[in-house]
C-alpha cells in the first residue's frame, strides 16, 4: 500500500528506476539537461511561457503519494483526474483527443516526446492532419523521461515546446510506474501538478474534478457545420460530444458528406433529412449528457435512419435505449487491447481511451452485445437485433492506434446505402431548406481548457 511518499527519480522509490534512454538515438532530458530542441517558426502564444530548465514540479495525487520531478511545458498549476495510457506512440493524437479534457495523462512509454510534434497542417477536406482537435485538450502531462531533441520529417517543434504554447504543463522525471500501481490499485484518482517547489499536498480545495463538469459542451461545436465530401453519395448528420477529426476522415473519404451538430442539438427534429446519424466520442461521465440521451430515445422512436457511434457515443445511445453504464476501476487507455466480435468469433486489437462502459446485462431485449474486452470482459460494443444500429466502446478510427476495425465505417456505410435504397421516394443529397437555415460553414468555437491554469 501506497503511504503519502516522494519520489524523484533516479533516487529508488520501491521499484527499480525505468530504463532511461541512455540506450536510444534520440536524446532525452535526462540526457542532456539544458539543451534545446530543434528551433520552429516564431508562433503567437496563447498561453504561458515554457518553463525554463529544472524547475521543480510536484504531481500530487489526493489523498495518495507525491512525485516530485522536473518541469516541462507551461508554467502553470493544474489539477485533474490522473489516468494512464499504455500507447507506445500517438501522443500527439491523443493529447488532443478532445476525450481527455480535464485528464491527466500519464504515459507508461519511458520515453515520450522522441519524435517531436508535427504541424496544423490540413488535408484536402479542411481536417487536421496530424492532430485529433486544433488544441491539446488534456489538462497535464506525465512522462518518466521526455525526449529534448527529437526526429521525424513531419515535426515542427519539441513536445514540450508544444505543452508550453498551448498552456498545458507536465512533468518528467517521475517513476511512472509507480504511479500506475498506485492508479490500478486505488483506481483513477485526481491529482494536481505543480510547478516550481512550493506546493501543499493537503490542500483538498486545489482539486477540480471534472467528473462533475459537464465537458462535451466545453469540447463540441457551438453551431452546425459541414465537412463535404466531394461527389458525395450519402449526408450525414453527426452528432458532436468531442469529436475527432479521423473520425470525420473516415466518413468524407468513403464519400459521405457530414452536417457536425452541438452536441445537445434536436437530432430528431432533422434525423429525416440525413441518410444516417453518427454519434462521435467525447470526455466524462455519459450520465451528464442528458440532453443528448433524451434527444437520442425521441430518436430511436421517431425514425429508422441507420445509427452508428463511437465511444461516449456508444454509451449515450444505451444510455437511451434504457441500458446502464458503470465507471471502470481505472479505465481502457491503449492501442492494443483486444475486442472479440461476437457476431464472427474475429478478434481485433482496438484502440481505446475510456474510463466508463456499458453494462451489457442491462441492455435492452432488443439489443444484442456486439463486442466484448478480451482482458476484462467489459462491454466493446452492441447492435440493435432487426434495424441498422450498432455502436463500438472501440475506435474504429484509431488514430493512434490499428486501423483493423475501420472496416466498421464500412458496415455502417452499407447500412446506410441499403436504408437509402428502400426509401420508397428518393431524396437528392440538397438539403432541405430547414437545412438551409440551420447549417453554418465554419466549425465555431472550440474553448479553451477550463483547467489549465486553475489549481
Ligand atoms: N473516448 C471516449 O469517447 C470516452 C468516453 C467517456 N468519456 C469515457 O471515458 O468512458
Amino acid at each position: 500500500m501506497f503511504s503519502r511518499l516522494a519520489t524523484r527519480l533516479p533516487k529508488s522509490s520501491g521499484l527499480a528506476p525505468p530504463r532511461l534512454s541512455t540506450q536510444t538515438r534520440f536524446v532525452s532530458r535526462s540526457a542532456i539537461e539544458g539543451s534545446k530542441g530543434r528551433s520552429m517558426p516564431a508562433r503567437p502564444s496563447r498561453a504561458t511561457a515554457p518553463v525554463s530548465n529544472n524547475i521543480e514540479a510536484t504531481l500530487t495525487i489526493r489523498d495518495g503519494p507525491v512525485f516530485h520531478g522536473t518541469a516541462f511545458g507551461a508554467n502553470s498549476n493544474i489539477s485533474g483526474e490522473a489516468v494512464f495510457t499504455t500507447s507506445l506512440v500517438g501522443y500527439p493524437e491523443s493529447m488532443t483527443d478532445p476525450s481527455y479534457r480535464g485528464q491527466i495523462l500519464v504515459f507508461t512509454q519511458p520515453l515520450i516526446g522522441n519524435y517531436g510534434v508535427p504541424s496544423s497542417e490540413r488535408d484536402e477536406f479542411n481536417l487536421l492532419k496530424y492532430f485529433e482537435s486544433p488544441h491539446i485538450q488534456c489538462a497535464g502531462v506525465v512522462v518518466a523521461d521526455v525526449a529534448i531533441q527529437y526526429s521525424h520529417w513531419t515535426a515542427v517543434e519539441s513536445l514540450g515546446e508544444w505543452c508550453a504554447r498551448e498552456g498545458v504543463p507536465a512533468i518528467s522525471g517521475v517513476d511512472t510506474r509507480a504511479i500506475v500501481t498506485y492508479l490500478r490499485e486505488q483506481g483513477s484518482s485526481l491529482a494536481r501538478i505543480s510547478i516550481g517547489d512550493e506546493y501543499d499536498a493537503d490542500e483538498d480545495e486545489g482539486y477540480i474534478d471534472p467528473g462533475a463538469i459537464n465537458l462535451v459542451k466545453r469540447v463540441s461545436t457551438k453551431a452546425p457545420f459541414v465537412v463535404a465530401s466531394p461527389n458525395a453519395t450519402f449526408h450525414i448528420a453527426l452528432i458532436d460530444c468531442g469529436v475527432k477529426e479521423n473520425i470525420l476522415r473516415s466518413l468524407v473519404n468513403r464519400g459521405a458528406s457530414v452536417t457536425v451538430f452541438p452536441y445537445n442539438y434536436p437530432i430528431h427534429k432533422v434525423a429525416d433529412n440525413f441518410d444516417g446519424v453518427f454519434i462521435s466520442n467525447g470526455p466524462g461521465d455519459p450520465t451528464h449528457c442528458q440532453e443528448t440521451v433524451y434527444n437520442l430515445a425521441r430518436l430511436m422512436e421517431t425514425s429508422s435512419v441507420p445509427v452508428m457511434g463511437i465511444c461516449l457515443g456508444h454509451q449515450l445511445l444505451a444510455l437511451a435505449v434504457g441500458a446502464r453504464t458503470i465507471k471502470l476501476k481505472y479505465g481502457n487507455r491503449a492501442h492494443n487491447i483486444p475486442a472479440l466480435d461476437l457476431t464472427t468469433g474475429q478478434c481485433h486489437i482496438t484502440s481505446q481511451n475510456h474510463g466508463y462502459a456499458v453494462d451489457a446485462s442491462t441492455l435492452p431485449s432488443d439489443f444484442k452485445e456486439y463486442f466484448v474486452n478480451l482482458n476484462d470482459g467489459s462491454n466493446e460494443g452492441m447492435m440493435h437485433k432487426t434495424r441498422p444500429i450498432f455502436s463500438t466502446q472501440f475506435h474504429p478510427e484509431a488514430k493512434g492506434g490499428p486501423m483493423d476495425s475501420s472496416y466498421l465505417f464500412d458496415k455502417y456505410l452499407q447500412n446506410v446505402q441499403l436504408f437509402k435504397e428502400n426509401q420508397k421516394v428518393y431524396r437528392d443529397n440538397r438539403p432541405s431548406q430547414l437545412m438551409i437555415d440551420i447549417l453554418s460553414k465554419e466549425r465555431v468555437g472550440v474553448e479553451p481548457s477550463p483547467l489549465a491554469n486553475a489549481a
